[in-house]
């Protein structure tokens, strides 16, 4: 449903999206994934045509992204849009205006939505007087209140506590179930891994990898993930390494990738004779690939 193809664009010298190529299937969640400056906000702004990419083809539903495929795109943007000193119904009232709702499609519109995001018994409310959540959420409705074919989430859930993390997730999951399509961008490995059917991973304005955390999964050689705490890491590692495991700083723990799926007392036989405090075996996670497509060497 939206395409994206060799999407370039600079500011001034500087390259921000190079060759950028993505597609997100119609009734998915795609996660855009990428540190700050990647170059993620910008390709919103080209999708929603608030900003002009200098080469490159964007389509939405097969047409070519214009004024007339607004009206198919809504966007919660990162900073929440809301006028505090109006209530949630005045807010959205004001935006359903700018996209042409007629009185009575707004009014229904405007219940619809405000039931969609659980904020019905706050309609009367002024914004300032809402939770963070809340606000959150009502940034989410503003973007729903004309019933697009996708939404845009630009890191939904960036400064709330995890309450209301978890509010947004089972949002986001239910306006799937409704068919709505969904770009999400996130820092939040553990948020993409939880809602994305799909995920591209995007660093310097390039997608390095995109796909199911089950096809990402295939592009690093891990099977499994050990972490191992011991006093003596320089011989731990010199065995591992003997042993076909490849090893990995994750902060302050150092890993190693198992080439296959071992038992433990496998695992164990391999680092004898070396103290070890403790060893714990993980699934190799979004984190993990994240990590090592955008790694520099
Ligand atoms: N109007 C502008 N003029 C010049 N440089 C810009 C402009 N807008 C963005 N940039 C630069 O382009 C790069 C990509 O920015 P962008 O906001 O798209 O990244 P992002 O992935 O959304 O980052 P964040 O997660 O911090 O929002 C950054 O280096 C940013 O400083």
């Amino acid at each position: 449903m939206l395409r994206i193809k060799n999407l370039n664009k600079s500011y001034g010298k500087r390259k921000v999206l190079q060759d950028l190529t993505l597609h997100i299937n119609a009734g998915e969640v795609y996660g855009l994934l990428g540190a700050n400056g990647a170059g993620k906000t910008t390709t919103i702004n080209i999708i929603c045509n608030l900003l002009e990419a200098d080469s490159g083809y964007i389509t939405v539903y097969n047409q070519p992204v214009s004024e007339a495929t607004k009206t198919l795109i809504g966007i919660a943007p990162q900073e929440n849009i809301l006028y505090k000193t109006l209530s949630c119904e005045e807010n959205l009232n004001f935006f359903a205006k700018i996209y042409g709702l007629e009185r009575r499609t707004r009014q229904q519109q405007i219940k619809a939505t405000l039931a969609a995001v659980n904020l019905l018994a706050r309609t009367k409310s002024p914004v300032e007087t809402l939770s963070g959540g809340m606000q959150r959420r009502l940034n989410i409705a503003v973007a729903l209140v004309h019933e697009p074919k996708l939404l845009i989430l630009d890191e939904p859930t960036t400064g709330l506590d995890i309450e209301a993390r978890y509010e947004i997730w089972d949002l986001i999951r239910q306006l799937k179930e409704r068919g709505i399509t969904i770009l999400l961008t996130t820092h939040l490995l553990d948020e993409a891994e939880r809602l994305c059917q799909r995920i591209g991973i995007l660093k310097s304005g390039k997608i390095l990898a995109e796909g199911s955390l089950a096809e990402l999964r295939k592009r690093i050689s891990a099977k499994e993930i050990a972490i191992v705490q011991t006093p003596d890491e320089e011989q731990a590692i010199a065995r591992a390494i003997d042993s076909g495991f490849t090893p990995r700083r994750y902060g302050n723990d150092l890993a190693f990738w198992l080439p296959q799926h071992l038992e433990l007392k496998e695992i164990l036989a391999c680092f004898e004779g070396i103290p070890l405090d403790s060893i714990t075996r993980k699934q190799v996670g979004l984190e993990h690939i994240y990590l090592e497509l955008t790694r520099d060497y």
